[in-house]
């Protein structure tokens, strides 16, 4: 089976990435990602320009249909990530930033301009839990402005991680916007920002920071997650490609993805819950169903959902 993918030209002989957050903090957890046959490539853990610790734990909880988490951006600095992926890896690698704040992002995004790095870069408009800061994907202003500075020095492989929209008239501002720029790509969905769980038991909240306000991830999240795949793929330019995340827990859910117009596909609360042998069941789960379709490449169905 052809479970093959590209972004900017960049080949992915597998479809299946992490998301980033999860399994991608240290370059251990990024090797293994890339050592395993059915993973096509690793995405970092979100990197700020220094080193932080994140949120107080608990911020990490597992649900009975997904995941509700307030990290609060930990992870080792741009740096450490920087460095990882300068190394040669015989598989194509992310690198995720994140600013807190616009100035910040221009920060990181020049010191990737000038340095020797030439893979692909996903600059992360939708963290959700930096206590004080709001999403700047939700801002169009905003997010126009930002691209605007980011492109007028940003000269290497740029694409956006998005947090999910809810009305079809965000779809268009924001694609109208995104339009207008030379990214390789978009990543859809980030986590359904600011949920709440309550356990009854105890009549508390389930993760420390925020007073138990956390984005949310897992089968819950997989028709918002289609949603937005699709949207944004049925108004972005052609040459932006959509990564699709976002409440992945079979091969079913895989080959949804693809339907809505996924390129690649990432797996984050499923891959926390089941660990890297995760990829291995979806491969055969996605294969079965090719087979019985009769589809041997996600080519033969990409982006080619059917509406009644
Ligand atoms: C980069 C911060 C993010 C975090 C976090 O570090 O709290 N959690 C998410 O679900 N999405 C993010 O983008």
């Amino acid at each position: 089976f052809d479970l093959t993918g590209q972004i900017n030209g960049v080949p992915f002989d597998r479809l299946f990435l992490n998301a980033s957050g999860v399994h991608c903090q240290s370059t251990t957890e990024l090797d293994e990602l890339l050592q395993d046959e059915f993973v096509g490539g690793a995405v970092t853990k979100s990197a700020t320009l220094e080193k932080r610790a994140g949120n107080p734990a608990p911020r990490y909880y597992e649900l009975a249909n997904g995941s509700i988490n307030s990290m609060g951006l930990p992870n080792n600095g741009f740096d450490y990530y920087i460095q990882y992926v300068l190394q040669f890896h015989a598989k194509p690698t992310i690198l995720s930033v994140a600013g807190l704040s616009a100035d910040d992002d221009i920060q990181l995004l020049n010191q990737i301009q000038d340095s020797d790095y030439q893979g692909l870069t996903e600059l992360n408009l939708s963290c959700p839990n930096v206590i004080g800061k709001p999403q700047m994907a939700y801002d169009f202003e905003g997010t126009q402005a930002l691209l605007q500075s980011v492109f007028s020095f940003f000269k290497k492989p740029l694409g956006v991680k998005l947090p999910p929209y809810f009305d079809l008239v965000h779809f268009d501002q924001i694609t109208a916007i995104l339009n207008q720029f030379p990214l390789t790509h978009v990543n859809s969905i980030n986590s359904i920002g600011n949920g709440l769980w309550v356990d009854v038991a105890s009549e508390s909240v389930v993760i420390k920071p925020k007073g138990g306000f956390g984005g949310l991830g897992g089968k819950m999240v997989l028709p918002t997650a289609l949603a937005n795949v699709r949207a944004l793929r049925q108004r972005l330019n052609d040459s932006i490609k959509v990564i699709g995340t976002g409440g992945v827990q079979t091969g079913a859910d895989v080959f949804a993805h693809i339907l809505c117009g996924a390129e690649l596909v990432s797996i984050g609360t499923q891959l926390q819950a089941e660990g890297i042998g995760v990829y291995h069941r979806l491969t055969n789960e996605l294969e079965r169903i090719m087979a019985d379709k009769g589809y041997t490449a996600l080519a033969d169905f990409r982006g080619k959902l059917n509406t009644i």
